[in-house]
C-alpha cells in the first residue's frame, strides 16, 4: 500500500462519514482552489490591452530575484528592457499585478502631479506597516499621517537649520584619513570606511556625539546597523505578508530596531531635563515640539509650527531618531564606496577631480566647511555620475486613489502597486548614451539642463523624495574632498573589475570595494 492510500485510509477510518471518492472530490476542489487564487489576477489587465511578461505560477515575474540568481540591479535593468518601447504594462510580483512605468512624463505625473493619488510607499506590504514591530517613522506612514508628519519633520532636514554641518562631519572625515594611513600596504575597504563614517557623521548631525566608530574600527552601533536588513524577512514579508503577521516576523531584526530605540530613548530622556537646544538634528526636533521653531533664525513653518507639533511627540522623535540609522547608513555607506571604486578605476576622471580638489586645499587646506565644498563641481559631477550607476533598483507606491492611465480607458484600482524602475530609466541609452561608461561629463550644468526630468532618481522625485538628501550630499562631498586631498585611490588585487552587482543586497558589489590609497 503507498504512503497516499495508507494516509487516506488514515483519514477515512478517522473521519468515516465521508468516502474514499467524496475525499478524493474534496481534495480536487482544494487543489483547484490553490491554483485558482495563485493565479487569479494573471491575465486581467492583459485583456484591458495593457502588455505584461508571461507570468510564471508563485513567482509571477520575480522567480529570478526570489531565488537570487540575478543581482536586484541587474533584474530590474531586465525587466525595464522586456517592456520595449511602451511606456507603461503589468508586472507580477509574485500573483500581484503591479503597473510598471517606463515612461518620463507619466513618472512625473505620478510622482508629482497626481501625487495625490499615490501617497503611500508599497514598499511594506499595508497589513504589516501598522504593526507595531514595523512602526518606522516616517517612511511607513501612510495618507493623512504621512503628511502631516513630512511637513512637521522636515525643519529638521533642513541644511539651513543644522548649522555647520560641513564643519560638524568634517571630524568623522578627517578620522578616516587617519585610520587609512594606518591600513597596512595602503590596502583599504572603503566599504568598512564608509559604513564607519555613516554612522559617525549621523552621530556628530544628529546628537552632537562623537560614536567613535572609525577611531574604534567598528563597535556595536556598528553591528546593530548591519543586522537591520535580513533577506528572508524582507522576501517573507513581501511575498507572504498574512503569515508574517500571524507569526508575528517584522520587517526588520527585532534586536537591532531595539537597540537603537532604547540608544535613543536614552539620549533624549537625558536631554528632556535641559531648558536649551542643542544644535543638531535632535535639538530641532525637541524645538518642533515644543514650537520654538524661530521663523527668523530657522526655516520653519511659521504659523503652522501647532500642528507639527502635534505630531512631534517623544515616540515619534524616537522612532526618526532609529530612521537615520535605518535609511542613513546603509544607503550612505553603499553609494559612498561606489563613488570611491568607480573613481579608482578611472585614473581620468580621477586626475581632472584631483586637480579641482588641489584647487580648494591651496585654499582652505583640511578645514573644510560646507559652503566651500559646494564649489567642488565636477566632485558633484562625480558623485551623480555614480548616484546613476549605482542608484537603488527602483521606488514603488501604492495606489491611494484610484487613477486612469491617461489616454486610456484602463482603471488602476486603490491598493494596487505602482513601481518606477530607477535602474532601468538610469541605463536606457535613449537617456544616458553608452550607459555602462562611468562618465562625469552627463552632469556638467549645461547637459542637466537637457536631462529629461524623471529619468534621473537617485533619491526619487516629489513630495515624498528622500528627505535626507541634502544631508547625503554633504557626508559625500565632505568625505570625497578629504579622501583625494590625501591620497590617490587605485585598483588593487582584491578590487573586483568588471562590476558584479552582489544579489543578497540592494547596490553593493560582489567582494566589497578594497582598493590601494597611495598617500598623496
Ligand atoms: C546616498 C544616500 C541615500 C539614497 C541614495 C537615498 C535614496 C532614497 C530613495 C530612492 C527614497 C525613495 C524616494 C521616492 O520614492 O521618491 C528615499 C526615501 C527616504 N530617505 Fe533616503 N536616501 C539616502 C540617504 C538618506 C539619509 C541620510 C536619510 C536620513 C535619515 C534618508 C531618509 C529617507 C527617508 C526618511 C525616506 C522616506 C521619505 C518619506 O517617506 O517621506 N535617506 N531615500
Amino acid at each position: 500500500m503507498s504512503v497516499f492510500n495508507w494516509a487516506l485510509e488514515e483519514i477515512v477510518s478517522v473521519f468515516g462519514i465521508l468516502s474514499r471518492v467524496q475525499w478524493l472530490g474534496l481534495l480536487g476542489l482544494f487543489v483547484l482552489y490553490v491554483y485558482w487564487s495563485l493565479t487569479k489576477n494573471y491575465g486581467v489587465y492583459e485583456k484591458k490591452g495593457l502588455f505584461s511578461i508571461p507570468p510564471k505560477m508563485i513567482f509571477g515575474n520575480t522567480k529570478d530575484l526570489v531565488m537570487q540568481t540575478k543581482s536586484m540591479i541587474q533584474f530590474y535593468r531586465d525587466i525595464y528592457k522586456q517592456f520595449g518601447d511602451r511606456k507603461y504594462g503589468i508586472y507580477y510580483d509574485g500573483t500581484a499585478p503591479t503597473l510598471i512605468i517606463k515612461d518620463p512624463d507619466l513618472i512625473k505625473q505620478v510622482l508629482v502631479t497626481d501625487f495625490d493619488h499615490f501617497v503611500d510607499f508599497a514598499f511594506i506590504p499595508k497589513e504589516l506597516a501598522h504593526l507595531p514591530m514595523n512602526e518606522l517613522g516616517l517612511s511607513n506612514a501612510i495618507g493623512d499621517e504621512w503628511r502631516s508628519l513630512r511637513t512637521s519633520i522636515t525643519p529638521a532636514f533642513s541644511l539651513k537649520n543644522i548649522k555647520n554641518i560641513g564643519t560638524k562631519i568634517n571630524a568623522p572625515a578627517l578620522d578616516v584619513i587617519e585610520a587609512m594611513k594606518r591600513c597596512p600596504n595602503g590596502e583599504v575597504d572603503m566599504e568598512k570606511l564608509t559604513g564607519h563614517y555613516a554612522i559617525d557623521c549621523i552621530g556628530r548631525i544628529v546628537f552632537s556625539m562623537d560614536f567613535q566608530t572609525i577611531k574604534s574600527d567598528g563597535n556595536e552601533i556598528v553591528t546593530n546597523g548591519d543586522g537591520f536588513f535580513e533577506t528572508w524577512r524582507f522576501f517573507l514579508t513581501m511575498s507572504i505578508p498574512r503569515v508574517a503577521k500571524l507569526f508575528n516576523i517584522s520587517i526588520f531584526k527585532p534586536q537591532s530596531v531595539n537597540f537603537f530605540l532604547n540608544m535613543t530613548e536614552k539620549i533624549l530622556q537625558g536631554r528632556n531635563g535641559s531648558t536649551s537646544y542643542p544644535n543638531d538634528v535632535l535639538g530641532l526636533m525637541m524645538k518642533i515640539r515644543d514650537q520654538k521653531l524661530d521663523p527668523d533664525n530657522d526655516d520653519s513653518k511659521g504659523q503652522k509650527q501647532a500642528l507639527a507639533a502635534k505630531f512631534m511627540t517623544d515616540t515619534m522623535i524616537n522612532r526618526t531618531l532609529m530612521q537615520f540609522f535605518l535609511d542613513g547608513y546603509d544607503t550612505v555607506s553603499a553609494l559612498l564606496s561606489m563613488v570611491f571604486y568607480f573613481v579608482a578605476i578611472d585614473p581620468e576622471v580621477q586626475d581632472r577631480l584631483l586637480a579641482e580638489i588641489d584647487d580648494m586645499a591651496s585654499k582652505v587646506g583640511a578645514n573644510i566647511t560646507g559652503d566651500d565644498v559646494k564649489e567642488l563641481k565636477y566632485l558633484d559631477q562625480v558623485f551623480h555620475e555614480s548616484s546613476r550607476l549605482a542608484a537603488f533598483a527602483f521606488t514603488v507606491r501604492r495606489c491611494t486613489k484610484s487613477w486612469k492611465i491617461p489616454g486610456t480607458d484602463v482603471v488602476i484600482p486603490e491598493d494596487m502597486a505602482v513601481m518606477i524602475p530607477i535602474q532601468g530609466l538610469h541605463s536606457d541609452p535613449k537617456y544616458f548614451p553608452d550607459p555602462d561608461k562611468f562618465d562625469p561629463e552627463r552632469f556638467t550644468a549645461e547637459n542637466k539642463l537637457n536631462m529629461k526630468t524623471g529619468t534621473f532618481l537617485p533619491f526619487g522625485m516629489g513630495p515624498r523624495a528622500c528627505i535626507g538628501m541634502q544631508i547625503a550630499l554633504m557626508e559625500a562631498r565632505i568625505l570625497m574632498y578629504q579622501v583625494f586631498r590625501n591620497f590617490r585611490l587605485e585598483p588593487c588585487e582584491k578590487t573586483v573589475i568588471p562590476i558584479k552587482w552582489r544579489t543578497d543586497h540592494f547596490n553593493r558589489i560582489d567582494g566589497g570595494v578594497k582598493l590601494k590609497a597611495v598617500p598623496r
